[in-house]
Parts: structure tokens; C-alpha cells; sequence
């Protein structure tokens, strides 16, 4: 897996493909949101918006700053000393927000998180993390909920992972069909949550109770 550091060029999790070059100069970012501050017919010397190519670039860059960071980076520091405790561990409703890579519309929803845990646990904080990791990228709610499941399988290697995301999506309501209070919902479990139903009902249970 290759990360961008300078840019804001997806990475590709196939690493035999490569990409773009990353923009390393911010000028050709300016540049770009000027032609599209023209392109909307106003214009781009006013006061107003003469420092916007700049703040928008400082935005851009803070969106999307998932690119810099390997998330599994954060589940690298476990605690394998934790009094016998075998039991689930859910990190419920955090909020996030993402880009949806068609339309570049905000995703806003909540999170949660839960594993269970085989040997390792993770400090609770790093499971947002993950989530932000991912989440501040160019993505699809599947994706995103994909790739936050995954790598915790893999790097806590627990009994069971599931992740359900409940979130909505701005090009759904500024724009497009404009269908308001829409919640796209979905999740991803592996392991006793995928493969053994009494778990599976527990953390559904547990993930939605009031
Ligand atoms: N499955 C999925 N679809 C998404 C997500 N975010 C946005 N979309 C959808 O991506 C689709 C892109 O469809 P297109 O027909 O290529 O683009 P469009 O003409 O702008 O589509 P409309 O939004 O229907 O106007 C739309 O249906 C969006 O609602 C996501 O996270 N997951
Ligand atoms: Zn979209």
C-alpha cells in the first residue's frame, strides 16, 4: 500500500497499480477552484472570494487527510493484560463525516464499532481514529464500512468484527432526486458476528438498543 502525502490522489489498496502523480504544488489547486468559482458566473477577484482558491485548498487538504495515515497504524499499540475480560467491546454512534466520491457532497452519520476480542484489545480511542482514518477520504458508505472491518480483522485478528454505518448523504438532499431525512445504513460483520447466529443477535442487540 503507497501513501500520498502532498496531494489529494485516492490510494489505490492495489499497490502493482499506480496512480496519478500527487499535486504537490497548491498553486494548481487555486487555479482549478478559480476556473470553478467563474464557471459558476460570479467572480473570482471580488473581495469575498479572493481568498477562497486558498481556504477551499486548506479545506480540501483537511477532508482528505485519510491519505497520509495508514489506519492500521493506530491498532499497532495493544493491551494484552486486561483482567480476563472476554467479552464484546462496542464503540457506539460516532460521528463522522466523509465525501462521496461521485459528487464530492458530504457524508455526515454515526459509527459503530465492536470486536471481540481474542488476545488483544485496543485503546477504545483508536477505533475512531480508524473510522476518521478511512472516513476522511473520497468514498462510498460500503466501502468505507468495508475497510474499517477489515482492518481491524486483520490487525487485531479478533473473534468477531462488526460495523454498522448509518449516514446521509448530501448529494441525496442539495442536490439530484433532494430527498430529505434519508438514512443509508450498512454493515459488515466477520467472524462469530458473520458465522454464528446467537453472537450475530447479540451485538444487533446490543448496536441498537436505546
Ligand atoms: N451505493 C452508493 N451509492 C452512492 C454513494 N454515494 C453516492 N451514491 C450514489 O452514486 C450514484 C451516482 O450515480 P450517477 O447516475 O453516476 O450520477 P448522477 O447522475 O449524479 O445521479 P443522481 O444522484 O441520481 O442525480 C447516485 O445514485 C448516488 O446516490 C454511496 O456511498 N454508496
Ligand atoms: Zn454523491
Amino acid at each position: 500500500m503507497n501513501f500520498v502525502t502532498a496531494g489529494f490522489v485516492p490510494i489505490d489498496e492495489d499497490s502493482s497499480k499506480s496512480g496519478p502523480e500527487p499535486l504537490s504544488a497548491p498553486q494548481e489547486v487555486h487555479h482549478a477552484i478559480r476556473t470553478l468559482l467563474r464557471w459558476t458566473g460570479d467572480d473570482p477577484d471580488r473581495e469575498g472570494l479572493r481568498d477562497t482558491p486558498a481556504r477551499v485548498t486548506r479545506a480540501w487538504k483537511e477532508y482528505c487527510n485519510g491519505y497520509e495515515i495508514d489506519p492500521a497504524t493506530y491498532l499497532s499499540r495493544t493491551f494484552d493484560e486486561v483482567g480476563g475480560y472476554d467479552e464484546i467491546v462496542l464503540l457506539r454512534d460516532i460521528p463522522f463525516q466523509s465525501h462521496c466520491e461521485h459528487h464530492l457532497a458530504p457524508i455526515t452519520g454515526t459509527a459503530s464499532i465492536a470486536y471481540l476480542p481474542k488476545d488483544r484489545v485496543v485503546g477504545i480511542s483508536k477505533l475512531a481514529r480508524v473510522l476518521n482514518g478511512y472516513a476522511r477520504r473520497l468514498q462510498v458508505q460500503e466501502r468505507l464500512t468495508a475497510q474499517i472491518a477489515d482492518c481491524i480483522w486483520n490487525n487485531l485478528k479478533p473473534h468477531g468484527v462488526a460495523v454498522i454505518i448509518k449516514a446521509s448523504h448530501g448529494c441525496m438532499t442539495g442536490r439530484g432526486v433532494r430527498t430529505h431525512g434519508v438514512t443509508m445504513m450498512t454493515s459488515k460483520m466477520l467472524g462469530c458476528f458473520r458465522d454464528d447466529p446467537t453472537s450475530r443477535r447479540e451485538i444487533m442487540t446490543l448496536m441498537q438498543s436505546q
